[in-house]
């Protein structure tokens, strides 16, 4: 059992909302005003199944303002950070400024950074290192596009982001740090991986930290699905032993279908 054990879980499951770029500062102090109102209303236990949002550079400001003037128990991060602390690298946002914005986590080599923005496994690794030494919770993206896939060199592939990726981290550093398995082919598109699909890449990804960092940091490791996640799909996903969360695009940007796939474990029982 590791500190992320909230005695219900193995690990305390995160559901995370990536809103890509969309909504504006005050669109985002709408959403999450009444995305809390929401879950507060249901009795939401923030302890027992973490939320965290991910807005655009531009809200977090807002975003921080609400979130520690009203004392809402849910946590936000950014969408990307640079590699380096400060200089001259224009358009750049450093982790040292996210993590004095109060952000909890940031993601880090999401597929669009991957494919529109030339990142690979060395960027990421620099990134994630970045982060890491600012105090940010570093949210690993990985997975395969669909040529990969039908080829069948899924697992292969998405292991040797997640190696590139973690080079040189200390199995400290692992033991703490997020996962999010997206297979590029089910993002946007509607198509969902099926239960299956991401706990064997789940399994395969906390196989492969156990071999390398040890029992416990796969212990701790959270690891968590993303592609076209809907509330009507989550439950079923999240009942995979490996799959300790949900990274959702699309369905985070309206309150009450984010709420409810928040809220998954009401499927659960009533599925
Ligand atoms: O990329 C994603 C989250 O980071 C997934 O996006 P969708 O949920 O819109 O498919």
């Amino acid at each position: 059992m590791t500190s992320k054990t909230n005695g219900v879980y193995d690990r305390t499951p995160l559901i995370a909302g990536n809103w890509k770029m969309n909504l504006d500062h005050q669109q985002a102090v709408t959403l999450v005003q009444k995305l809390t109102w929401i879950l507060t209303d249901a009795d939401h236990d923030f302890e027992k199944v973490e939320v965290a949002v991910f807005p655009p550079f531009t809200d977090l400001r807002s975003v921080q303002t609400l979130v520690a003037g009203d004392r809402l128990p849910l946590v936000y991060g950014a969408q990307d950070v640079s590699a380096e602390d400060s200089g001259a690298f224009t358009g750049e946002i450093s982790a040292q400024f996210l993590s004095k914005l109060g952000c909890r986590y940031v993601l880090v080599g999401h597929s669009e950074r991957r494919t529109l923005h030339g990142e690979d496994d060395a960027m990421a690794n620099r990134k994630l290192t970045a982060a890491l030494r600012h105090g940010l919770g570093p949210v690993l993206c990985v997975g395969e596009g669909l040529d990969v896939r039908q080829a069948g060199r899924h697992v292969e592939h998405t292991l040797a982001q997640l190696r590139g990726a973690l080079e040189g981290l200390s199995t400290e550093q692992v033991t703490d740090l997020v996962v999010a398995y997206e297979p590029v082919w089910a993002i946007g598109t509607g198509e969902v991986a099926g239960p299956d699909d991401a706990q064997q890449m789940c399994a395969a990804l906390r196989a492969d930290v156990a071999s390398r960092y040890g029992e416990e940091a796969a212990a701790g490791l959270r690891l968590l699905y993303g592609g076209s996640v809907k509330s009507s799909n989550a439950a079923s996903i999240l009942r995979e032993k490996d799959v300790d969360g949900l990274l959702v695009g699309g369905a985070s940007l309206d309150e009450a279908e984010f709420a409810s796939i928040v809220r998954f474990e009401h499927h659960l029982l009533t599925d």
